[in-house]
């Protein structure tokens, strides 16, 4: 909040004209600075004159911020535990055999499915929080509920952050100038420290490491998928996410979905991989543009993940052996590096 101009401010919280009226401060002319640099701008004689205490009247104005926002409900209005989806019809118009699907916060689903199946379009219903408006025919309910018009067309707040497998930049700034950008925006308070953050949980995800002064346009497939995972899990208000194949994404899978979920995400993912089909709680089968079943991941599937786990390490391992020239033996194929 320190960061934003004063009409910023007002933009994301119109309230806060009635702060500054209160306290008889006349804005007019100091739009584009901050709180500060408006309180800043006081001569010593005005401050005696009329009584001005700088410190106090910028607590004030967050206290004032975080009284009316909780009073008005807006913090609530955000908290999404489920989402529900309810059928619709596969593309020969049957209706699918389902009753309902919910999901919770915290959980993974995986959905799963031939080509063309149907998986990117369930993702696009769940985005466009379908009311029997789309090709399928299919109902998203949110806590229960219909869900409120706003998440189709906010911008800011948006219901579901959307992770591809591009990820193109085309901005002129370093990775930390971004970032802050999109911390500032978010009105986050403490800006280089949520960064930083970001940054060291996205090396965890990238295969090679990258530095804070890398301009965006710089990174790698993998780095910028790691960077917008990062991202989305800390900084994004959007509790849903969805996933639309990040198999081939050069990117340490399961701790970018650790991340995600340990942020409380709801997380929805088209797969072909079956690693990332076991780590799901859930796993949703599409046939022929219909969800024809829904799986819970038995204790036996998650014994399987230890395994398939340890043959992802060894070919992960290749794969970087390869990378750097090296040449593969036997040997490369009875020790897995995990
Ligand atoms: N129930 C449905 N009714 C009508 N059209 C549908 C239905 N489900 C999917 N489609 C359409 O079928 C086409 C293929 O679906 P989609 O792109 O979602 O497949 P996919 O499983 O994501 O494929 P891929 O694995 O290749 O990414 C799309 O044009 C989509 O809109």
């Amino acid at each position: 909040m320190k960061n934003l101009t004063i009409r910023q401010l007002l933009q994301k919280y119109p309230f806060a004209g009635s702060y500054f009226e209160q306290n008889k401060l006349d804005i007019a002319g100091y739009e584009d600075r901050t709180f500060a640099q408006y309180l800043a701008h006081f001569s010593e004689a005005e401050i005696e004159d009329q009584a001005i205490d700088r410190e106090n009247l910028l607590a004030g104005l967050s206290l004032f911020i975080e009284q009316m926002t909780a009073f008005l409900g807006l913090e609530q209005e955000r908290r999404v535990e489920t989402l529900t989806i309810l059928p619709g019809r596969d593309k020969s118009g049957q209706a699918e055999q389902f009753q309902e699907l919910t999901v919770r916060q915290s959980e993974i689903v995986s959905i799963v499915g031939p080509t063309g199946s149907g998986k990117s379009r369930l993702l696009a219903d769940i985005e466009w929080t379908a009311q029997k408006d789309t090709p399928t025919g299919r109902t998203i309910r949110i806590n229960g509920e219909e869900p409120d018009k706003k998440w189709r067309f906010s911008s800011n707040n948006k219901l579901v952050a959307q992770l591809s497998q591009n990820m193109n930049f085309v901005i002129d700034l370093t990775t930390q100038e971004f970032l802050r950008l999109h911390a500032q925006s978010r009105l986050v308070e403490d800006v280089e420290g949520i960064v930083e953050r970001i940054i060291a949980e996205a090396n965890k995800l990238a295969g090679e490491k990258f530095d804070p002064d890398t301009p965006v346009t710089s990174l790698s497939g993998g780095q910028s998928r790691a960077l917008m995972i990062a991202d989305t899990a800390i900084l994004s208000s959007s509790p849903i996410v969805l996933i639309d194949e990040i198999e081939n994404a050069g990117i340490d899978r399961k701790k970018a979905l650790k991340l995600l979920v340990a942020e409380d995400k709801i997380v929805l993912m088209a797969t072909h991989d079956p690693l990332l089909a076991l780590i799901a709680d859930k796993r949703i089968i599409i046939k022929n543009g219909g969800i024809s079943k829904v799986i819970e991941t038995s204790t036996q599937e998650k014994s399987l993940l230890a395994q398939l786990e340890k043959t992802d390490g060894m070919l992960q391992s290749m794969r970087q052996k390869l990378r750097g020239g090296e040449t593969l033996t036997p040997q490369d194929m009875l020790s897995p590096a995990l």
